[in-house]
Protein backbone atom coordinates (compact mmCIF):
# COMPACT_ATOMS: atom_id res chain seq x y z
CA UNK A 1 0.00 0.00 0.00
CA UNK A 2 1.74 3.28 -1.18
CA UNK A 3 2.55 6.02 1.75
CA UNK A 4 2.72 8.69 -0.67
CA UNK A 5 -1.04 7.77 -1.58
CA UNK A 6 -1.78 7.96 2.22
CA UNK A 7 -0.11 10.98 2.60
CA UNK A 8 -2.32 12.62 -0.06
CA UNK A 9 -5.56 11.22 1.00
CA UNK A 10 -4.37 12.78 4.50
CA UNK A 11 -4.91 16.39 2.07
CA UNK A 12 -8.42 15.22 1.20
CA UNK A 13 -9.02 15.96 -2.15
CA UNK A 14 -12.15 14.04 -3.50
CA UNK A 15 -9.69 12.42 -6.19
CA UNK A 16 -7.52 11.52 -3.35
CA UNK A 17 -9.67 10.26 -1.24
CA UNK A 18 -11.50 8.09 -3.67
CA UNK A 19 -7.31 6.94 -5.00
CA UNK A 20 -7.15 6.06 -1.45
CA UNK A 21 -10.49 3.83 -0.73
CA UNK A 22 -9.90 1.87 -3.43
CA UNK A 23 -6.49 1.20 -2.40
CA UNK A 24 -7.43 -0.12 0.93
CA UNK A 25 -9.68 -2.46 -0.68
CA UNK A 26 -6.64 -3.58 -2.46
CA UNK A 27 -5.01 -3.85 0.84
CA UNK A 28 -7.59 -5.86 2.40
CA UNK A 29 -7.50 -8.42 -0.62
CA UNK A 30 -3.58 -8.86 -0.10
CA UNK A 31 -3.91 -9.78 3.32
CA UNK A 32 -3.74 -13.49 3.84
CA UNK A 33 -4.83 -15.61 5.56
CA UNK A 34 -7.92 -14.14 6.26
CA UNK A 35 -10.46 -16.57 7.87
CA UNK A 36 -12.90 -17.72 4.78
CA UNK A 37 -12.02 -14.87 2.95
CA UNK A 38 -10.89 -14.36 -0.56
CA UNK A 39 -7.03 -13.11 -0.63
CA UNK A 40 -4.50 -13.08 -3.41
CA UNK A 41 -3.42 -17.10 -2.54
CA UNK A 42 -6.97 -18.54 -2.45
CA UNK A 43 -10.39 -18.45 -2.92
CA UNK A 44 -11.02 -18.95 0.90
CA UNK A 45 -14.88 -20.09 1.27
CA UNK A 46 -16.14 -18.56 -1.98
CA UNK A 47 -16.80 -20.08 -5.54
CA UNK A 48 -18.20 -17.29 -7.72
CA UNK A 49 -15.27 -14.60 -6.36
CA UNK A 50 -11.27 -14.72 -6.69
CA UNK A 51 -8.50 -12.02 -6.12
CA UNK A 52 -8.72 -10.60 -9.73
CA UNK A 53 -12.18 -10.17 -9.20
CA UNK A 54 -12.28 -7.95 -6.14
CA UNK A 55 -9.06 -6.02 -7.65
CA UNK A 56 -11.68 -5.42 -10.79
CA UNK A 57 -14.30 -4.32 -8.17
CA UNK A 58 -12.08 -2.31 -6.19
CA UNK A 59 -10.36 -0.41 -8.99
CA UNK A 60 -14.11 0.40 -10.52
CA UNK A 61 -15.21 2.36 -7.55
CA UNK A 62 -12.28 4.57 -7.13
CA UNK A 63 -14.51 7.33 -9.10
CA UNK A 64 -17.79 6.65 -7.11
CA UNK A 65 -15.36 7.25 -3.49
CA UNK A 66 -14.22 10.20 -5.41
CA UNK A 67 -18.05 11.01 -6.47
CA UNK A 68 -18.89 10.45 -2.75
CA UNK A 69 -16.13 12.44 -1.14
CA UNK A 70 -17.07 15.85 -3.47
CA UNK A 71 -20.87 15.22 -2.77
CA UNK A 72 -20.28 15.15 1.05
CA UNK A 73 -18.22 18.03 0.06
CA UNK A 74 -21.26 19.65 -1.14
CA UNK A 75 -23.20 19.48 2.49
CA UNK A 76 -24.94 16.56 0.24
CA UNK A 77 -28.29 14.85 1.57
CA UNK A 78 -28.40 11.23 2.49
CA UNK A 79 -30.69 10.89 -0.94
CA UNK A 80 -27.68 12.36 -2.79
CA UNK A 81 -25.23 9.74 -1.47
CA UNK A 82 -27.93 6.82 -1.91
CA UNK A 83 -28.14 7.83 -5.42
CA UNK A 84 -24.18 7.55 -5.91
CA UNK A 85 -23.78 4.56 -3.96
CA UNK A 86 -26.54 2.78 -6.15
CA UNK A 87 -24.52 3.73 -9.33
CA UNK A 88 -21.59 2.44 -7.62
CA UNK A 89 -23.40 -0.45 -7.03
CA UNK A 90 -24.49 -1.14 -10.29
CA UNK A 91 -20.78 -0.66 -11.42
CA UNK A 92 -19.92 -2.86 -9.62
CA UNK A 93 -22.05 -5.86 -10.79
CA UNK A 94 -21.68 -4.60 -14.38
CA UNK A 95 -18.17 -5.30 -13.80
CA UNK A 96 -18.05 -8.55 -11.88
CA UNK A 97 -20.89 -9.87 -13.98
CA UNK A 98 -23.22 -10.00 -10.88
CA UNK A 99 -21.46 -11.27 -8.26
CA UNK A 100 -21.68 -8.96 -4.76
CA UNK A 101 -18.04 -8.32 -3.67
CA UNK A 102 -18.32 -4.75 -1.69
CA UNK A 103 -21.76 -3.69 -1.19
CA UNK A 104 -20.98 -3.34 2.17
CA UNK A 105 -18.00 -1.71 1.60
CA UNK A 106 -19.26 0.70 -1.01
CA UNK A 107 -21.33 1.98 1.61
CA UNK A 108 -19.30 2.05 4.82
CA UNK A 109 -16.37 3.18 2.96
CA UNK A 110 -18.43 5.49 0.90
CA UNK A 111 -19.71 7.42 3.76
CA UNK A 112 -16.35 7.82 5.38
CA UNK A 113 -15.32 9.70 1.95
CA UNK A 114 -18.30 11.83 2.14
CA UNK A 115 -17.60 12.55 6.08
CA UNK A 116 -14.02 13.64 4.91
CA UNK A 117 -15.10 15.59 2.03
CA UNK A 118 -17.18 17.62 4.39
CA UNK A 119 -14.56 17.67 7.38
CA UNK A 120 -12.00 19.09 4.93
CA UNK A 121 -14.86 22.04 3.17
CA UNK A 122 -16.04 22.84 6.50
CA UNK A 123 -12.75 22.73 8.72
CA UNK A 124 -13.67 20.77 11.26
CA UNK A 125 -11.85 18.64 13.77
CA UNK A 126 -14.01 15.42 14.60
CA UNK A 127 -13.44 11.78 14.11
CA UNK A 128 -15.08 10.86 10.73
CA UNK A 129 -17.55 8.42 12.28
CA UNK A 130 -19.10 11.13 14.31
CA UNK A 131 -19.54 13.17 11.11
CA UNK A 132 -21.66 10.49 9.79
CA UNK A 133 -23.79 9.74 12.52
CA UNK A 134 -24.50 13.49 13.13
CA UNK A 135 -25.51 14.36 9.18
CA UNK A 136 -26.61 11.39 8.16
CA UNK A 137 -27.33 8.71 11.06
CA UNK A 138 -30.80 9.63 11.29
CA UNK A 139 -31.30 9.10 7.51
CA UNK A 140 -29.46 5.93 7.29
CA UNK A 141 -31.77 4.52 10.22
CA UNK A 142 -34.61 5.54 8.38
CA UNK A 143 -34.03 3.95 5.40
CA UNK A 144 -36.22 1.11 4.23
CA UNK A 145 -33.84 -2.57 4.11
CA UNK A 146 -34.30 -4.34 0.77
CA UNK A 147 -36.17 -6.94 3.11
CA UNK A 148 -34.49 -9.87 0.57
CA UNK A 149 -31.35 -9.36 0.82
CA UNK A 150 -28.93 -12.18 2.69
CA UNK A 151 -28.13 -9.18 5.31
CA UNK A 152 -31.63 -8.06 5.93
CA UNK A 153 -32.72 -11.62 6.43
CA UNK A 154 -30.15 -12.49 9.06
CA UNK A 155 -30.30 -9.38 10.69
CA UNK A 156 -34.23 -9.54 11.07
CA UNK A 157 -33.88 -13.48 12.02
CA UNK A 158 -31.05 -13.00 14.98
CA UNK A 159 -31.95 -9.49 15.62
CA UNK A 160 -28.61 -7.76 14.79
CA UNK A 161 -27.88 -4.11 12.97
CA UNK A 162 -25.11 -5.17 10.41
CA UNK A 163 -23.98 -2.72 7.89
CA UNK A 164 -26.51 0.08 8.14
CA UNK A 165 -26.54 0.00 11.85
CA UNK A 166 -22.58 -0.02 12.15
CA UNK A 167 -23.00 3.43 9.74
CA UNK A 168 -25.90 4.95 12.03
CA UNK A 169 -23.92 4.76 15.30
CA UNK A 170 -20.33 6.18 13.68
CA UNK A 171 -18.74 2.20 12.91
CA UNK A 172 -18.15 2.16 16.45
CA UNK A 173 -16.50 -1.27 15.67
CA UNK A 174 -13.97 0.50 13.48
CA UNK A 175 -13.17 2.57 16.21
CA UNK A 176 -13.22 0.69 19.01
CA UNK A 177 -12.17 -2.27 18.16
CA UNK A 178 -9.99 -2.29 13.95
CA UNK A 179 -8.19 0.77 14.55
CA UNK A 180 -6.72 -0.04 17.93
CA UNK A 181 -5.73 -3.45 16.95
CA UNK A 182 -4.21 -2.43 13.76
CA UNK A 183 -2.20 0.28 15.89
CA UNK A 184 -1.39 -2.00 18.57
CA UNK A 185 -0.55 -4.53 15.55
CA UNK A 186 1.68 -2.31 14.09
CA UNK A 187 3.58 -1.94 17.19
CA UNK A 188 4.29 -5.82 17.56
CA UNK A 189 5.33 -6.12 14.04
CA UNK A 190 6.69 -3.11 12.41
CA UNK A 191 8.25 -4.31 9.52
CA UNK A 192 5.23 -6.81 8.28
CA UNK A 193 2.36 -4.75 7.74
CA UNK A 194 -0.05 -7.51 6.38
CA UNK A 195 0.66 -9.41 9.28
CA UNK A 196 -0.91 -6.50 11.27
CA UNK A 197 -4.07 -6.91 8.91
CA UNK A 198 -4.26 -10.08 9.87
CA UNK A 199 -4.25 -9.04 13.50
CA UNK A 200 -6.74 -6.76 13.05
CA UNK A 201 -9.54 -9.03 11.01
CA UNK A 202 -8.76 -11.15 13.64
CA UNK A 203 -9.68 -9.02 16.04
CA UNK A 204 -12.80 -7.83 14.47
CA UNK A 205 -14.35 -11.40 13.75
CA UNK A 206 -13.83 -11.97 17.33
CA UNK A 207 -16.44 -9.51 18.25
CA UNK A 208 -18.42 -8.60 15.24
CA UNK A 209 -21.98 -9.53 14.78
CA UNK A 210 -21.10 -10.36 11.21
CA UNK A 211 -24.32 -10.70 8.72
CA UNK A 212 -22.52 -12.71 6.31
CA UNK A 213 -21.28 -14.96 9.13
CA UNK A 214 -24.81 -15.19 10.40
CA UNK A 215 -26.27 -15.59 7.14
CA UNK A 216 -23.79 -18.74 5.88
CA UNK A 217 -23.73 -20.16 9.50
CA UNK A 218 -26.33 -19.33 12.03
CA UNK A 219 -26.00 -18.50 15.42
CA UNK A 220 -23.63 -21.97 15.98
CA UNK A 221 -21.44 -20.11 12.59
CA UNK A 222 -21.34 -16.64 14.44
CA UNK A 223 -19.89 -18.54 17.33
CA UNK A 224 -17.84 -20.83 16.13
CA UNK A 225 -15.99 -18.14 14.36
CA UNK A 226 -15.88 -15.64 16.90
CA UNK A 227 -14.61 -18.36 19.55
CA UNK A 228 -12.08 -19.15 16.87
CA UNK A 229 -10.74 -15.73 16.42
CA UNK A 230 -10.79 -15.31 20.26
CA UNK A 231 -8.73 -17.82 21.19
CA UNK A 232 -5.86 -16.89 18.46
CA UNK A 233 -5.61 -13.42 19.71
CA UNK A 234 -5.89 -14.87 23.72
CA UNK A 235 -2.95 -17.04 22.19
CA UNK A 236 -1.00 -14.00 21.33
CA UNK A 237 -1.91 -13.29 17.91
CA UNK A 238 0.73 -12.24 15.50
CA UNK A 239 3.14 -12.12 18.36
CA UNK A 240 3.10 -15.90 18.85
CA UNK A 241 5.85 -17.92 17.02
CA UNK A 242 3.73 -20.21 15.24
CA UNK A 243 0.79 -17.78 14.51
CA UNK A 244 0.92 -18.11 10.70
CA UNK A 245 0.34 -22.09 11.04
CA UNK A 246 -2.33 -21.33 13.82
CA UNK A 247 -4.14 -18.90 11.70
CA UNK A 248 -3.44 -20.91 8.57
CA UNK A 249 -5.46 -23.34 10.31
CA UNK A 250 -8.61 -21.00 11.48
CA UNK A 251 -8.45 -20.14 7.94
CA UNK A 252 -9.07 -23.82 6.71
CA UNK A 253 -11.98 -24.46 9.02
CA UNK A 254 -13.51 -21.81 7.88
CA UNK A 255 -13.31 -23.03 4.27
CA UNK A 256 -14.60 -26.40 5.57
CA UNK A 257 -17.41 -24.85 7.27
CA UNK A 258 -18.28 -22.71 4.43
CA UNK A 259 -17.97 -19.60 6.64
CA UNK A 260 -16.87 -15.79 5.35
CA UNK A 261 -16.81 -13.30 7.52
CA UNK A 262 -17.55 -10.09 4.37
CA UNK A 263 -18.80 -7.60 7.34
CA UNK A 264 -15.27 -7.93 9.04
CA UNK A 265 -13.46 -7.79 5.60
CA UNK A 266 -15.39 -4.42 4.86
CA UNK A 267 -14.45 -3.32 8.28
CA UNK A 268 -10.77 -3.86 7.63
CA UNK A 269 -10.61 -2.00 4.34
CA UNK A 270 -12.23 1.08 6.44
CA UNK A 271 -9.79 0.59 9.18
CA UNK A 272 -6.93 0.88 7.02
CA UNK A 273 -8.70 3.92 5.63
CA UNK A 274 -9.25 5.76 8.38
CA UNK A 275 -5.62 5.37 10.09
CA UNK A 276 -3.80 8.24 8.73
CA UNK A 277 -6.89 10.19 8.62
CA UNK A 278 -7.87 10.00 12.33
CA UNK A 279 -5.03 11.59 14.78
C1 LIG B 1 -27.13 -0.89 3.72
C2 LIG B 1 -26.68 -1.82 2.64
C3 LIG B 1 -25.23 -2.12 2.88
C4 LIG B 1 -27.59 -3.06 2.57
O1 LIG B 1 -27.43 -3.82 3.56
P1 LIG B 1 -28.13 -5.27 3.67
O2 LIG B 1 -29.56 -5.09 3.94
O3 LIG B 1 -27.76 -6.13 2.52
O4 LIG B 1 -27.49 -5.99 4.87
P2 LIG B 1 -26.34 -5.88 5.92
O5 LIG B 1 -26.30 -7.05 6.80
O6 LIG B 1 -26.55 -4.65 6.70
O7 LIG B 1 -24.97 -6.00 5.17
C5 LIG B 1 -24.59 -5.53 3.98
C6 LIG B 1 -23.14 -5.92 3.82
O8 LIG B 1 -22.33 -5.23 4.80
C7 LIG B 1 -21.30 -6.09 5.24
N1 LIG B 1 -21.54 -6.46 6.68
C8 LIG B 1 -21.98 -7.60 7.23
N2 LIG B 1 -22.08 -7.51 8.56
C9 LIG B 1 -21.69 -6.29 8.87
C10 LIG B 1 -21.57 -5.59 10.11
N3 LIG B 1 -21.89 -6.15 11.28
N4 LIG B 1 -21.14 -4.32 10.07
C11 LIG B 1 -20.80 -3.74 8.90
N5 LIG B 1 -20.88 -4.35 7.69
C12 LIG B 1 -21.33 -5.59 7.68
C13 LIG B 1 -21.32 -7.27 4.33
O9 LIG B 1 -20.62 -6.93 3.09
C14 LIG B 1 -19.60 -7.82 2.63
O10 LIG B 1 -20.18 -9.04 2.27
C15 LIG B 1 -20.72 -8.87 0.99
C16 LIG B 1 -21.00 -10.23 0.37
O11 LIG B 1 -22.25 -10.59 0.92
P3 LIG B 1 -23.18 -11.68 0.25
O12 LIG B 1 -23.51 -11.37 -1.15
O13 LIG B 1 -24.31 -11.90 1.20
O14 LIG B 1 -22.16 -12.86 0.24
P4 LIG B 1 -22.09 -14.34 0.37
O15 LIG B 1 -21.92 -14.80 1.78
O16 LIG B 1 -20.98 -14.77 -0.54
O17 LIG B 1 -23.49 -14.79 -0.18
P5 LIG B 1 -23.91 -16.12 -0.90
O18 LIG B 1 -22.88 -16.36 -1.97
O19 LIG B 1 -23.93 -17.16 0.16
O20 LIG B 1 -25.28 -15.78 -1.43
C17 LIG B 1 -19.78 -8.02 0.23
O21 LIG B 1 -20.53 -7.04 -0.40
C18 LIG B 1 -18.93 -7.41 1.33
O22 LIG B 1 -18.88 -6.00 1.18
C19 LIG B 1 -22.80 -7.39 4.08
O23 LIG B 1 -23.14 -8.22 3.01
C20 LIG B 1 -26.70 -1.14 1.22
O24 LIG B 1 -26.62 -2.12 0.22
C21 LIG B 1 -27.62 -0.03 0.86
O25 LIG B 1 -28.53 0.43 1.48
N6 LIG B 1 -27.30 0.46 -0.30
C22 LIG B 1 -27.94 1.59 -0.93
C23 LIG B 1 -26.88 2.62 -1.29
C24 LIG B 1 -26.63 3.61 -0.18
O26 LIG B 1 -27.48 3.99 0.60
N7 LIG B 1 -25.43 4.11 -0.11
C25 LIG B 1 -25.09 5.13 0.85
C26 LIG B 1 -23.92 5.93 0.41
S1 LIG B 1 -22.57 5.02 -0.09
N1 LIG C 1 -11.62 -10.48 0.78
C1 LIG C 1 -12.94 -10.70 0.70
N2 LIG C 1 -13.42 -11.96 0.59
C2 LIG C 1 -14.75 -12.19 0.51
N3 LIG C 1 -15.68 -11.22 0.57
C3 LIG C 1 -15.25 -9.96 0.69
N4 LIG C 1 -15.94 -8.79 0.75
C4 LIG C 1 -15.05 -7.80 0.85
N5 LIG C 1 -13.78 -8.29 0.84
C5 LIG C 1 -13.89 -9.64 0.75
Amino acid sequence: MSLALAHRASKTSPASLGAWASACLRAELETYPKPGLVSHRDCGAHRDMDASLLRLSATTLEPFFADLAAAGAAHAEMDDLRRIGIAAEKAMLRATGGVNTHRGAIFGLGLLCAAAGLRQRLGLNGRLGDIVTQRWGRAIGAATPNAASNGAVAGRRFRVGGARAEAAAGFPSVYAIALPALRSAHRMAPDDAEAARVQTCLALIAQLDDTNLLHRGGAAGLAFAQDAATGFLAAGGIAAPDWLMRVAAIHADFVTRNLSPGGAADLLAMALFLEPLEA
